[in-house]
């Protein structure tokens, strides 16, 4: 059940009760079942939806007193995540093209699908550290991702950047040129696992510095095989999602697809061939090197 004090307005406050969960974005509300706890979260303003994971999981646990992890990170604890996230987003130095990029997709259907600016920027730095000439992205979407990554490689870099919708990909490929980088980004469209099969045949595997991989949740585990094999020893698979709207951390939520991210956590963890790090950007997103 929804109830609200000013819905429709874009700084509304909406409190979910019953079985409904839902976080409002510009104009568009998407409900899905689970708990039945109360909870509050704002329209947003500014077209990006509240990936906050961690906000829509406060709940009375306060942590494990045995293991010593505190029940939720001191700031979150003190601000219940709202506040926070939106100081985190007007912290990001988001590029003109990329902020009307975001407010274009965000008022399309499947617009909550892109990434928050926080993880635009953080994807961007990861790429700047890593001295990244040739990335590949699995799930373009409207290209936000792939955007703030291709303009942070130099001229010699190149993005491989793979979605299945054409009508995605179309919009993408608009503001690859309108920023100025279509040069630097091979968009290839089709079923990812086909290109990232026809990109280890052509003899990549080792050659790419960076992967981002946002599509298909219950496919990660392919994907995560073919891509580990495609970047270098060094490099970086960056998986996204791994979260899941804080369900992953819910005993309650027991569908097919949280718990196929809750394996793939798990098979991360215990993987040998990286190093791994799961930080709570966005929707949450694992860090995964290759040793
Ligand atoms: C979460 S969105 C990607 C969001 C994007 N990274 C961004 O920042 O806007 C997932 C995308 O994966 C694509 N996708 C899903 N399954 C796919 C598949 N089997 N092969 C290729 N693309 C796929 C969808 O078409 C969709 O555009």
């Amino acid at each position: 059940m929804l109830s609200t004090s000013s819905f429709g307005m874009h700084t509304g406050l909406i409190t979910m009760t019953g079985n409904a969960k839902a976080c409002l974005w510009r104009g568009i509300t998407n409900v899905w079942h689970g708990s039945s706890r109360s909870k509050v979260c704002r329209l947003q303003p500014d077209g990006y939806q509240q990936q906050r994971s961690f906000r829509l999981q406060i709940s009375a646990d306060r942590g494990n007193v045995e293991s010593g992890i505190p029940a939720t990170p001191k700031a979150i604890e003190a601000d219940g995540g709202e506040r926070l996230f939106q100081y985190v987003q007007a912290q990001v130095r988001e590029p003109e093209i990329l902020r009307t990029l975001r407010q274009e997709t965000s008022k399309m259907r499947g617009g909550v699908m892109q990434v928050t600016p926080d993880q635009g920027q953080f994807l961007a730095m990861l790429a700047r550290l890593l001295g990244a000439e040739k990335c590949i992205e699995v799930g373009v979407f409207t290209g936000y991702s792939a955007l703030a990554v291709a303009m942070v490689l130099p001229d010699s870099g190149c993005l491989v950047a793979c979605d299945r919708s054409e009508e995605s990909l179309a919009i993408a490929e608009r503001y690859f040129r309108l920023a100025g980088v279509s040069q630097k980004v091979d968009v290839r469209l089709g079923m990812a696992v086909d290109t990232l099969k026809e990109l280890l045949a052509q003899g990549d595997a080792g050659r790419y510095d960076m992967a981002f991989l946002d599509a298909d949740k219950r496919m990660y585990p392919e994907y995560y095989e073919l891509l580990l094999q495609l970047v270098r020893p060094g490099g970086l698979v960056i998986v996204d999602n791994v979260l899941w709207h804080g369900t992953v951390a819910d005993s309650s939520v027991m569908d097919t697809k949280t718990q196929s991210i809750r394996d793939f956590n798990d098979f991360l963890l215990n993987d040998d061939r990286i190093d791994y790090s799961l930080v709570t950007v966005g929707d949450g997103m694992s860090l995964c090197r290759k040793r």
